[in-house]
């Protein structure tokens, strides 16, 4: 597998009226084509800041970020970004909100919405196309938020905390729909999350952070039976706990509890 993004000793200061924050320093790592990572570490570690670098939406105050060989300067169609937030428009229906990057960078064509519409079939919201946003539960917003980023084929998805804002049972659900159609598209994710369970479920590795400054702690492989696994069957295999257990040490010792 090859290296499809990079940060190379990277470092973060935020400077607001005369005043220095040093959000991450000299973190570096690099993840493979397919792979999925997470990252995790306690409250204000930098996990939202590696992610607006990655992003394009944030130039590192030193160091470089690489995504598929080319150093990142501003936001890219080969990054896809998916928040805790569908930010659907409440005044588009689902296909036109779906449709909205492809319409936005001039790549709307037939080809390209029969696409999508083939996705929104794939994640259960064929039927759905012509409804408003306000019609649809939380969990189908953000099966729809995820077709609007697949729709502009990135060959890069960071997920900030897609999951957070719904309920335990359709949250466990979206984490088995999400994996499984990344893993069959081949896409390289990077996810941030509280989760710790979620990130040891959907991960194939998970990199800690520690902070104060956000820096680079300890690293986790995920056993490839678990990582090979949905979600959902990943966390009832006895060797989940042993590796939830590892995490959590890491993270008292990387600087907080809270994850
Ligand atoms: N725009 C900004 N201006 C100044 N400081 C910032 C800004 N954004 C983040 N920070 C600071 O940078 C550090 C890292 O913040 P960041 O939001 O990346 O952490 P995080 O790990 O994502 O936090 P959380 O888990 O609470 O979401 C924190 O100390 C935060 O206060």
């Amino acid at each position: 597998m090859d290296t499809v993004l990079e940060l190379r000793q990277v470092t973060q200061v935020y400077v607001n009226d005369s005043r220095a924050t040093l959000a991450v320093e000299d973190l570096s790592f690099a993840v493979k084509r397919g792979e999925f990572i997470s990252l995790v570490g306690p409250s204000g570690c930098g996990k939202t800041t590696v992610l607006s670098m990655l992003a394009g939406l944030l130039k590192p105050t030193r160091g470089e970020v690489i995504v598929g060989g080319e150093r990142v300067l501003s936001p890219s169609p080969r990054i896809g970004y998916m928040l805790q937030q569908d930010y659907l428009f409440p005044w588009r229906t689902i296909l036109d909100n779906v449709l909205i990057g492809l319409e936005l960078s001039g790549r709307k064509t037939e080809q390209s919405i029969a696409f999508t519409r083939s996705l929104l079939h794939e994640l259960g919201l064929g039927a759905f196309e012509k409804r408003m946003p306000h019609e649809l539960s939380g969990g189908m917003r953000q099966r729809a938020a995820l077709v609007r980023t697949l729709a502009m084929e990135p060959d890069v998805l960071l997920l900030d905390e897609p999951f957070s804002a719904l309920d335990m049972a359709i949250k466990l659900q979206l984490e088995d729909l999400v994996q499984a159609t990344l893993r069959k598209r081949g896409k390289t994710a990077v996810l941030v999350t509280h989760d710790l369970a979620e990130a040891a479920a959907m991960s194939d590795r998970i990199i800690v952070l520690a902070r104060n400054p956000g820096r680079y702690f300890s690293s986790f492989r995920i056993p490839e039976a678990m990582s090979s696994a949905l979600p959902t069957e990943a966390r009832r295999m006895s060797g989940f706990q042993p590796i939830f257990d590892r995490i959590w040490e890491a993270l008292e010792i990387s600087g907080g509890k809270e994850a």
